[in-house]
C-alpha cells in the first residue's frame, strides 16, 4: 500500500530523514518507535506532504504521490492524520466535527455552503457508532473529554474512507485505559476495514500489545524493523540510544512535537471555512 524509497527531508543543513526506504501492507498496522527527535514525525508528515520530502519517492497504491494541487487533492482523500492535540473544531458538534472528514470527496459548491448530503451523513453517523460515541454527536465537542475528542479524530478520518491513517502519537495525551481504548478503534480500522495505519508512539508497551510490525527511527534513520516480540534489550539499545530514561516510554508523560504545526495550518481550507461559519 505504501512504498518509500530513499526519502531523505533536509532542513536547512539539517538532515532529519536519511535516505528511509519502508514498505507498509494494506491493513497493516504499523507502529513507530523513536525517542523525541528521531524523525517520526517528520516521517508521516512526509508522507502525506505536510512537509515536502528533499529527495526520493512516496507510492501509495501504487501511485507516486506529488506534492502538486492535484496530488495534494488526492493524498487528502486517500490518507487520513490523527493528531496528539485531537485537532477537532471546539465549537462544531461532534457530528459536524465528522462530517468535515467527507469534505475531500463532496463537490467543492456543496462543501463550501456545508450542504452534506444524507449518504455523506450516514457515512458520518456510522463511524461515530463505530467508536461509540454516536449517543454525543449533537454536543459541541468542547464538552467531551480528551479521550473522547480523539475518538471524534478518528471517527473523522473513518468517514473519510481512506486508504491509510497515519496517526502521530495519538494517545501521549491520554490515560493507559483511554489509550487502550483509542488504539483499539485503530487496530480495528486496520483489521476490519482493511485501512492501513501507521501509528507514532513513544510507548513500547502498546507497541509490543497493538503493533503487527515496529519501525525504530533513530536520528533519523530506520534503526529496526521487525515483529513487537523480537523488541529486545539490544534492539531498545538501538532506537533508543540515549537510554528509556528519559521520557520515551512514560504513557502519561506526552513530549512535546518540537514540529507541532498550528491547528489552523493543517486543516484543508474547507474545513476553516466551516469552523468561520
Ligand atoms: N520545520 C522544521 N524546521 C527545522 N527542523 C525541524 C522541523 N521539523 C522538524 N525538525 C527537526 O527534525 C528532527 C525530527 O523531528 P520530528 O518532529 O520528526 O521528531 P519526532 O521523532 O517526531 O519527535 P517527537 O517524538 O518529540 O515528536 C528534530 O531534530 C526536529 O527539531
Amino acid at each position: 500500500m505504501i512504498e518509500i524509497r530513499g526519502l531523505c527531508k533536509r532542513y536547512g543543513d539539517f538532515t532529519a530523514l536519511h535516505r528511509v526506504d519502508l514498505t507498509v501492507g494494506k491493513g497493516e498496522f504499523v507502529v513507530i518507535l523513536g525517542a523525541s527527535g528521531a524523525g517520526k514525525s517528520t516521517l508521516l508528515r512526509c508522507i502525506n506532504h505536510l512537509a515536502e520530502p528533499s529527495e526520493g519517492e512516496i507510492h501509495v497504491d501504487g501511485e507516486r504521490s506529488r506534492g502538486d494541487r492535484a496530488g495534494l487533492r488526492k493524498v487528502r482523500r486517500d490518507v487520513a492524520m490523527i493528531f496528539q492535540h485531537y485537532n477537532v473544531v471546539p465549537r462544531l458538534s461532534v457530528l459536524k466535527n465528522v462530517l468535515t472528514g467527507r469534505l475531500g470527496s463532496m463537490p467543492a459548491i456543496a462543501s463550501w455552503f456545508q450542504i452534506f448530503p444524507a449518504k455523506d451523513i450516514a457515512i458520518a453517523r456510522e463511524c461515530l457508532r463505530r467508536v461509540e460515541l454516536d449517543h454525543k454527536s449533537d454536543l459541541r465537542t468542547d464538552t467531551l473529554s480528551g479521550g473522547q475528542k480523539q475518538r471524534v479524530g478518528i471517527a473523522r478520518a473513518l468517514a473519510q474512507q481512506p486508504k491509510v491513517i497515519l496517526a502521530d502519537e495519538p494517545v501521549a495525551s491520554l490515560d493507559p485505559k483511554t489509550s487502550r481504548k483509542v488504539l483499539n478503534y485503530l487496530k480495528q480500522a486496520s483489521s476490519e476495514a482493511g485501512i492501513t495505519v501507521i501509528c507514532n508512539l513513544h510507548q513500547v508497551d502498546y507497541a509490543r500489545e497493538f503493533a503487527q510490525r515496529v519501525i525504530g527511527v533513530a536520528g533519523g534513520r530506520v534503526v529496526f524493523e521487525g515483529r513487537p516480540d523480537e523488541l529486545t534489550e539490544e534492539v531498545l539499545q538501538r532506537i533508543y540510544p540515549g537510554g528509556l530514561e528519559d521520557g520515551p516510554i512514560e504513557p502519561t508523560a506526552p513530549a512535546a512535537s518540537p514540529v507541532a504545526a498550528p491547528v489552523a495550518a493543517v486543516r484543508p481550507a474547507q474545513q476553516l471555512a466551516l469552523e468561520q461559519s
